[in-house]
């Protein structure tokens, strides 16, 4: 059964009900999407998606390989906005806000909603600068004494400043590639974001890492909204709240990550965590 689109979004048809499992207790929303559609050209990757993501919480993308899950977050920073022929249908409004307003300033959108990638991508540049180059850009700092409290807090919630306090001039390059993304992570918190967006952020680090940056992750929940796209079920279910399941650009099945994964109600989702697909 198809739901009433919200918006006037004319692709969204969605082909049946999203399956939604509330959470106990109600948590605050941060970001409501509805009716989202993405297409490149002519090829409709995310089919009319709505979900609710809720604040200071961890919500897990999870789903097979090519199901839209990557496509779908770049929503939420209008990171799509830069792959040419590439358009998105809908609504996504964070605390209000119609995140795809025209009038938008999008640098500082993309400093609200930060990113951290697969791989690690620091700028070729010494670690201190890494962290104090969005603060400086957003003008949040200027002198140099408070860019030193904002690079020494940031590498500390991100779990790195004892690693590094000695070696801030050295290039952040030169680190291993855990310390690399917790890097990343600092410089993503330099600008003190509401929501940060996670594509599978430990697909390049070793166990030992991921567990470092997993910890970060749970850590972080309790000041940031983050969204984290994962191929590995058991990091959705270590680190999520709740987990949204994709399947072919539909979202299938949403909900605290504990029934997601302990008693899915949509075959397809539970074929895919016991997996017999994926
Ligand atoms: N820049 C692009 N141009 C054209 N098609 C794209 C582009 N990026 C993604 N797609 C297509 O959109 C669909 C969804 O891709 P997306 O990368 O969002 O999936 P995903 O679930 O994140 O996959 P994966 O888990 O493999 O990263 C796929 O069919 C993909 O080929």
């Amino acid at each position: 059964m198809a739901e009433a689109p919200k918006t006037n979004n004319p692709h969204a048809h969605n082909r049946f009900q999203t399956i939604r499992i509330p959470d106990p207790a109600p948590r605050p929303v941060k970001i409501e999407a509805r009716d989202v559609s993405v297409i490149y050209g002519s090829k409709e990757a995310v089919h009319g998606i709505s979900i609710d993501i809720p604040a200071q919480a961890v919500t897990a993308f999870i789903g097979p390989s090519g199901c839209g899950k990557s496509t779908f977050l770049r929503c939420f920073n209008r990171m799509n906005d830069t792959i040419p022929g590439c358009r998105v249908l809908g609504e996504i409004m964070m605390d209000g806000e119609d995140l795809n307003d025209h009038s938008l300033d999008v640098v500082l959108l993309r400093a609200r909603v930060g990113m951290v990638f697969q791989k690690p991508n620091p700028f070729p540049k010494s670690i201190y600068e890494n962290i104090c180059y969005g603060p400086r850009i957003h003008g949040l700092a200027h002198k140099k004494a408070d860019l030193d409290v904002i690079v020494e807090r940031s590498l500390v919630r991100a779990g790195l400043w004892n690693e590094v306090k000695d070696r801030l001039h050295e290039p952040g390059t030169g680190l291993s590639g855990g310390q690399q993304q917790r890097l990343c992570i600092a410089r993503a918190i330099a600008v003190e974001p509401e929501v940060i967006l996670m594509d599978e952020p430990c697909s390049a680090l070793d166990p030992i890492a991921t567990a470092t940056v997993e910890g970060l992750i749970k850590e972080l929940r309790e000041n940031y909204t983050i969204i984290i796209v994962t191929h590995s079920m058991s990091q959705a279910q270590r680190v999520s709240d709740r987990t949204a399941y994709f399947h072919l650009g539909d979202l299938i099945e949403e909900g605290p990550t504990s029934s997601i994964f302990n008693d899915p109600q949509e075959p397809r989702t539970r074929d895919y965590i016991s997996g017999v697909f994926g």
